[in-house]
C-alpha cells in the first residue's frame, strides 16, 4: 500500500504544488471600538488615537499638555496668512466656506469639539500679539495697545509681561477674538501684496483641565497650549518698491528672521544644541525658543509663489525648510502645580515618617533605662524631671542677674568712696591752710618752697591732727599736709582699712592734688600717671566748686576777725561741715554698696549731696 505525505510526516509538503504566486505579507487590520455607554459613564478616557489611517497614537490623556506651535514662513506674498486664516470674509455675513477655512479655524472648531466630549470640564484661554519693529504689542488689549516687555523666569521661560489672556467658552467667542486681533495687525499694501502683513503675529490658545488650581491675575494658565505663529515675510526691499516706513519695517523683519535662520542653524549641530543658541537676538526667537529649542512639538508650514519672478526667495525658502526639519524637540509635558504637589506631600510624609521613628527609639531607650529602676520615687522624679529642670534653669538665671546688679552696685560704691576720699584729702588740705592763716603773724619768715602755705610763722601752730606726730615743713616749720601723717589710718574714717584697694598704705599714699612725681624719685611712694593726675583734678575741681592746681598757690587772706574765704567763698566752718558731711557720706556709700543692688539715684555724682561751701 502507498504512503501517503512526506517522510517527516509535513502533510502539507506531501500534497501536490501549483505555480507559486509573489511572496504577500499577513494582512492585519486594527478595529478600535468606540467607547460604550458603560465607560463614558464612569467618565473613563479614550487612550488610543487614530492620527490617519495607518497611525495609531496610545496616550494618557492628562500627560498630553504639550507645548505645540505651528508656524508659517515663506516670501511676502506667499500665503502664510491665507493658510492659517483662510481668505478673508467677502461680505458681511458671507460666511467662508468649510473648504477653504485656515489651519487656526480647522483646529479651533476640531478643538472645542474634542473638549465638548471630554467628559471633564476644560478651561480654554487665548492671548494674540504682534512683534511689529522688535516691539510687543497686545492685540486683545482693552485700551490703545502699548509696548510690552519680554522677560524670563525659570519656570515659564520667556514671556511677555502683562499680557491679556482672554477666557473663551465657544467657538464662536474664539473667533470673535481672532476677527478683533487681525483687524489690529498693522499691514501695508506693497507691490507683492496689496494687504501685507508688517508683523510676526503669534496666537496662542491656553488649554486645561479645570482640577488644576485657578489662575491667578497676570498669571499664565498652565497646561497645553497651542500656539499659531504668521510671521510676516521675508522681503527684497528693491524687489517691494518699499521706502521710509515700509522700509524700516521691512529691514526689522529681515533682521528678526535673520536672527529666526541662525538659530535653527545651531540648533541643527548636535554639539551646538547643548551650547548657547543665540535665542536673545531678537523678540521674535525669545518667544519661539521653547517651540525651537524645547520640549514642544512644532509644526513649520513653508509658503512659496509659483511665480517665477519669485524663484531665487522659493529657492531660498525651500533651502530653510529643508534645513528646519531638521531640528529636533524633546516634547515634554510642563509639570502641574498639582503634579507638583504630591512629591512635596511625599517628601514630606518621609520627613515625618523618618522622625516618628527616631522618637520612637528615643522612647524606647528612656523606657528601659526607667525599667531598671524600680520604686515610686524614681518614677516621679522621671515625670518631673521636665519640670524640675525648667525650675532650675528659671532660678538659675534669677540668680545670675542678682549676681550681675550686685557686682555693679559693688563697682558704683567703690568709684564712689574713691571720689569721696579725694574729697576728704582736698578738704583737709584746705582747712588746713585756712586755720593756718587765721593765726596772727609772729614774724617774718623765709619763702616755703614746699608751697603748701605761704611763709607765715609757722612753728606755733598747735598739731594739726590729734596724734602727736604731726609733721612740720623742715624749713619753715609749717605743718604739712594730713597725708603726710604717718599714723593718719588712725583718724580718718577707715575706708579700705588699713590698706587701699591698690595694695598701697593710705599714710603712704600722696592726696590727689600732688601733681605727679618724676619717676624714679625716691620721695614718691608710687609712680602716678599724669592722665591719673588730670582726673583727679578735675574731680577735685567739680566737687570742691574750686580751681584745684598742683602746687597749692598762697590763699588771700581775709579782713581781721573773720573766718579765712577761699577762693570760692567757702569759710572755715564751711569746709569743717562739708568734711563732715563727706565722712558720712562714704559710710553711707559703703553701706549701700554692700547691701543694695545700684539705683537711679545711686549712679548720680557723690558730688551732687555734698553740702555748698
Ligand atoms: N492658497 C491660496 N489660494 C488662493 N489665494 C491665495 C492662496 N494663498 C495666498 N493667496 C492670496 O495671495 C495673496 C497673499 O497672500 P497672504 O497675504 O496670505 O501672503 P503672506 O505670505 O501672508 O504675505 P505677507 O508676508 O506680505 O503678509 C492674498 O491675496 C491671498 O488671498
Amino acid at each position: 500500500m502507498e504512503e501517503r505525505g512526506s517522510p517527516d510526516g509535513d502533510p502539507a509538503r506531501s500534497l501536490e504544488q501549483g505555480p507559486e504566486g509573489p511572496e504577500t505579507p499577513i494582512q492585519v487590520v486594527l478595529r478600535v471600538r468606540p467607547m460604550s455607554a458603560a465607560e463614558l459613564r464612569r467618565g473613563e478616557q479614550s487612550a488610543v488615537h487614530c492620527s490617519g489611517t495607518r497611525t495609531l497614537q496610545p496616550h494618557t490623556p492628562a500627560a498630553r499638555s504639550f507645548s505645540c506651535t505651528i508656524f508659517t514662513f515663506g516670501q511676502t506674498g506667499s500665503g502664510k496668512t491665507y493658510t492659517l486664516t483662510g481668505p478673508p470674509p467677502q461680505g458681511e455675513g458671507v460666511p467662508v466656506p468649510p473648504s477653504l477655512a485656515g489651519i487656526m479655524q480647522r483646529t479651533f472648531a476640531w478643538l472645542l469639539d474634542r473638549v465638548q466630549h471630554l467628559g471633564t470640564p476644560v478651561s480654554l484661554h487665548a492671548s494674540y500679539l504682534e512683534i511689529y519693529n522688535e516691539q510687543v504689542l497686545d492685540l486683545l488689549s482693552l485700551g490703545s495697545p502699548r509696548p510690552l516687555p519680554v522677560r524670563w523666569n525659570k519656570t515659564r521661560g520667556f514671556y511677555v509681561e502683562q499680557l491679556r489672556v482672554v477666557e473663551f467658552g465657544s467657538l464662536g467667542a474664539l473667533m470673535e477674538l481672532l476677527q478683533m486681533g487681525l483687524s489690529r495687525r498693522r499691514s501695508s499694501a506693497h507691490t507683492l501684496n496689496q494687504a501685507s502683513s508688517r508683523s510676526h503675529a503669534l496666537l496662542t490658545l491656553h488649554i486645561r483641565r479645570q482640577t488644576m488650581p485657578p489662575v491667578g491675575p497676570g498669571e499664565h494658565p498652565a497646561g497645553g497650549k497651542l500656539c499659531f505663529v504668521d510671521l510676516a515675510g521675508s522681503e527684497k526691499v528693491a524687489a517691494t518698491g518699499s521706502r521710509g516706513e515700509l522700509m524700516l519695517e521691512a529691514n526689522s523683519i529681515n533682521r528678526s528672521l535673520l536672527a529666526l535662520g541662525h538659530c535653527i542653524s545651531l540648533l541643527l549641530d548636535p554639539r551646538r544644541k547643548q551650547s548657547h543658541i543665540p535665542f536673545r537676538d531678537s523678540k521674535l526667537t525669545k518667544l519661539l525658543a521653547d517651540s525651537l529649542g524645547g520640549r514642544g512639538v512644532t509644526l513649520m508650514v513653508a509658503c512659496v509663489s509659483p511665480s517665477a519672478q519669485c524663484l531665487p526667495e522659493t529657492l531660498s525658502t525651500l533651502r530653510y525648510a529643508s534645513r528646519a526639519q531638521r531640528v529636533t524637540t524633546r516634547p515634554q509635558a510642563p509639570k502641574s502645580p498639582m503634579a507638583k504637589q504630591p512629591q512635596r506631600l511625599e517628601t514630606e510624609i518621609l520627613q515625618l515618617q523618618a522622625e516618628n521613628r527616631l522618637l520612637r527609639s528615643q522612647l524606647s531607650q528612656m523606657d528601659l533605662k526607667a525599667s531598671e529602676f524600680s520604686g515610686t520615687r524614681v518614677a516621679w522624679a522621671q515625670q518631673n524631671l521636665y519640670g524640675m529642670l525648667q525650675e532650675f534653669m528659671l532660678e538659675n538665671e534669677r540668680l545670675r542677674k542678682e549676681k550681675s546688679q550686685l557686682q555693679s552696685s559693688r563697682d558704683l560704691a567703690r568709684d564712689e568712696q574713691r571720689v569721696l576720699a579725694q574729697q576728704v584729702h582736698e578738704l583737709e588740705r584746705r582747712l588746713l591752710s585756712t586755720c593756718y592763716l587765721h593765726q596772727p603773724p609772729l614774724g617774718p619768715a623765709p619763702p616755703c618752697p614746699c608751697a603748701m602755705v605761704p611763709a607765715p610763722s609757722c612753728h606755733v601752730l598747735p598739731p594739726l591732727c590729734s596724734c602727736p606726730c604731726c609733721h612740720l615743713c623742715p624749713l619753715c616749720r609749717a605743718p604739712l599736709a594730713h597725708w603726710a601723717c604717718p599714723r593718719r589710718e588712725l583718724h580718718l574714717p577707715q575706708v579700705f582699712g588699713p590698706k587701699a584697694p591698690d595694695g598701697i598704705p593710705l599714710s603712704a599714699r600722696p592726696p590727689p592734688w600732688v601733681p605727679p612725681c618724676s619717676p624714679g624719685s625716691a620721695k614718691c611712694p608710687r609712680e602716678r600717671s599724669h592722665s591719673d593726675w588730670t582726673q583727679t583734678r578735675v574731680l577735685a575741681e567739680i566737687l570742691t566748686e574750686e580751681e584745684v592746681v598742683p602746687s597749692a598757690p598762697p590763699l588771700p587772706a581775709g579782713p581781721p576777725n573773720t573766718s579765712p574765704v577761699l577762693r570760692g567763698g567757702a569759710t572755715v566752718p564751711n569746709l569743717a561741715r562739708r568734711l563732715e558731711a563727706l565722712r558720712d557720706q562714704i559710710g553711707s556709700s559703703l553701706r549701700r554698696g554692700r547691701s543694695q543692688p545700684p539705683t537711679h539715684e545711686s549712679k548720680r555724682s557723690p558730688s551732687r549731696a555734698l553740702p555748698p561751701c
